[in-house]
């Protein structure tokens, strides 16, 4: 299909379009990432060092997955979203530029996931980073974090979290996001988990609420503290 696609493009000199459709599990994601990776070698270009176009590309998907995917009951690796891919060729069919656009992300796993599902990886991978970034985001065991333990799934099968959450800080590296933006992003994500954990009692007046306890306010104030 690739190869039609790519062919057709160069000899009427027309775009293209493969739509990928299935249900949940039919394999999209694995075939869409197959047919990137055979258009990104039809149109690599040979001898350039560093990051290529072709290369950035590529990793773009661990970084859409460790934040869209998620283990659900028909897939453990579900994309909770919908994209469109547009790779872009010169007129002697090398890539030179690539757009990603994502649609409808599947926004209530983040407050709401049961058994045998999971939140977002996102989640679980930074829960398992080296012992520095848990330190600064004080973040520990992901069975402590309420948004991850309303589901008895911590762990999957074949997800190495700690090795994934390497893998997304060098894809994200390799797509061009900054160790300063990477870092806004992981404090947003670890602020999302504390967030999850503040939790409210009646107050002294009517209809009014109070913080519960010092663990609720320690997780508002870290929760705080991140979004600052
Ligand atoms: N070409 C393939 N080779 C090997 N395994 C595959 C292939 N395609 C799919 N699979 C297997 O099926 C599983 C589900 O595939 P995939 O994640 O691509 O489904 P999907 O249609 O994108 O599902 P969803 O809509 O839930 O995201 C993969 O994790 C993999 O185990």
């Amino acid at each position: 299909m690739s190869l039609t696609g790519n062919r057709q493009m160069m000899n009427e000199g027309k775009s293209n379009s493969i739509l990928v459709s299935g249900e949940s599990g039919a394999g999209k994601t694995e075939t869409t990432k197959l047919l990137m990776r055979y258009l990104a070698f039809l149109g690599g270009r040979s001898g350039t060092g560093g990051r290529t176009v072709e290369q950035q590309v590529l990793e773009s998907n661990p970084v859409l997955e460790a934040f869209g995917n998620a283990k659900t009951v028909r897939n453990n690796n579900s994309s909770r979203f919908g994209k469109f891919v547009e790779l872009q060729f010169d007129k002697s069919g090398k890539i030179s530029g690539a757009a990603i656009r994502t649609y409808l992300l599947e926004r209530s796993r983040v407050c709401q996931t049961s058994s045998p599902e999971r939140n977002y990886h996102c989640f679980y991978f930074l829960c398992s980073a080296p012992s520095e970034d848990i330190k600064k985001y004080k973040l520990g065991d992901p069975s402590s974090f309420h948004y991850l333990n309303q589901s008895s799934c911590i762990r999957v099968d074949g997800i190495n979290d700690a090795e994934e959450y390497l893998a997304t800080r060098n894809a994200m590296d390799m797509v061009g996001i900054t160790e300063e933006e990477q870092e806004a992003i992981f404090r947003v994500v670890a602020a999302v988990l504390h967030l999850g954990n503040i939790s409210f009692a009646k107050g002294t007046e009517a209809d009014s609420s109070v913080i519960k306890d010092a663990k609720a306010r320690f997780h508002l104030n870290t929760a705080g503290e991140l979004l600052m």
